[in-house]
């Protein structure tokens, strides 16, 4: 009995002793830990950046330019393309990982980290870079934030950047685009001057949206034959207003219900939303198929009629959302789609007209006044609504040199004899 106390108690201090033990590596560790991130707080000065902030985008940028960037010893290629997707390029970013700079004569270190978690909408990583440096050089982490941001911004400056959708999330797409200026593309009447007036109206007037609790959202289609200016028109808006254009791609294969919400709700602030040739992801024979599909319960994974309208119909963004829908075939497109509300104003661009002939002879060549009877000449010969806006200026491409071989050779496009 008395060796079973015996034994008992050792254990009972061995136990104690092991918990003991065990305490002193925590509390070490603990403090370790402490003294650590002591020393790290008073050495160190961080900025954390996460990759849904603008500012993500503008460092990455700068870091891709920097010079010192490229003594790193593990970077990851991108490649960008052009406006039109040619030329590709590549440029090299730090890959995840830790990475050390020079910076104004000044070390600094980047660390890139890749959460494990996934974006459930658009299916990429979240990220954040952290940018440290010594806390007696404080100052130059925020002055290497603002110079990446106006390298950006001069990257961007009088240029449409286009963004595309990647799923649910929006990506530059390639390099920006030259600004086409309004005066390049001719349409019919004082459209283009209703459209800006009606643009601007309501860019201004978010108070008075608010104020009624009416949606800070106006939704624009522009429909006609092709070839008229409908994606030139809306380009040239772009740049006239100092925005950039979101290109919704709908028949993209993993596109959903839930992506396009994503999509439309969270655009680039001072941005268009494009959704081009609408008929074409949606018209009424999808309608009436999709409504029977839902009658027998089969539910689609996918993206459906009823999964855009609600996007459209979705919680505004805070800078307002202007939304573009362009169409030949206005026809085809289910009322619900267009219905006011969703589409405010319906513009129709037709065939070219004499007088928009003219004007396009006039800018092509860029003639003055003196030359006006050379206009009308070429003019007097298109006969009105009968050709696109770019059939005429796919045939004064071929006398590009020339406007009075286009003259000459206006049979060619249209059968009227020159007078
Ligand atoms: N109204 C216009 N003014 C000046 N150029 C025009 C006009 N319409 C068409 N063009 C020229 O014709 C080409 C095609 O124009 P655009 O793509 O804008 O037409 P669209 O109506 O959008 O055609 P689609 O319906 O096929 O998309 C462009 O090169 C554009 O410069």
């Amino acid at each position: 009995m008395e060796l079973n106390n015996t034994a008992l108690v050792k254990g009972i201090k061995s136990g104690i002793g092991i918990l003991l033990i065990g305490s002193c590596v925590g509390l070490i560790g603990n403090v370790s830990n402490w003294l650590i991130k002591k020393l790290n707080d008073s050495f160190y000065y961080k900025i954390d950046i996460d990759s849904k902030d603008k500012s993500y985008e503008w460092v990455m940028y700068w870091l891709s330019s920097n010079d010192s960037i490229k003594g790193s010893n593990h970077l990851s290629a991108e490649t960008t393309y052009n406006s039109v997707g040619k030329n590709p390029r590549i440029i090299f970013v730090p890959s995840v990982g830790n990475h050390r700079i020079l910076y104004k004569g000044r070390s600094l270190w980047v660390n890139r980290v890749r959460d494990p978690q996934f974006d459930l909408g658009s299916g990429a990583p979240f990220e954040s870079i952290q940018l440290t440096c010594y806390k007696s050089n404080k100052n130059i982490l925020e002055d290497l934030i603002k110079d990446a941001m106006r390298l950006s911004l001069n990257r961007d400056f009088g240029k449409t950047v286009i963004y595309m959708n990647d799923g649910g999330s929006w990506q530059r797409f390639g390099n920006p685009r030259t600004i086409r200026s309004l005066d390049s593309v001719i349409l019919a009447d004082d459209l283009k001057k209703t459209v800006i007036y009606d643009i601007k109206e309501f860019l201004n007037n978010e108070v008075w949206y608010r104020n009624r609790g009416i949606p800070y959202r106006r939704g624009y289609l522009l429909y006609g034959p092709p070839g008229n200016g409908k994606s030139s028109f809306i380009t040239a808006i772009a740049g006239e207003l100092n925005l950039d254009i979101c290109i919704v791609s709908l028949s993209q294969k993993d596109m959903n219900d839930k992506k396009i919400n994503q999509l439309l709700n969270n655009a680039p602030p001072k941005s268009i939303l494009l959704i081009e040739d609408i008929d074409a992801a949606f018209n009424k024979q999808r309608k009436i198929i999709e409504e029977s599909q839902s009658n027998n319960n089969l539910h689609s994974d996918g993206l459906t009629f009823s999964g855009l309208l609600n996007a459209l119909d979705g919680v505004a963004s805070q800078e307002g959302r202007l939304l573009f829908m362009t169409t030949n075939k206005l026809d085809f497109l289910d009322e619900a789609l267009i219905r006011d509300g969703r589409v405010d104003l319906k513009l129709h661009i037709q065939n070219a007209t004499k007088q928009q002939a003219r004007q396009l002879f006039k800018h092509f060549y860029n003639l003055d006044n003196n030359s006006n009877a050379m206009c009308e000449k070429f003019a007097q010969n298109i006969q009105d609504y009968q050709l696109s806006m770019s059939q005429i200026q796919g045939f004064l491409l071929k006398y590009i040199h020339s406007p009075e071989g286009a003259i000459e050779n206006i049979n060619l496009l249209n059968p009227v004899p020159i007078n």
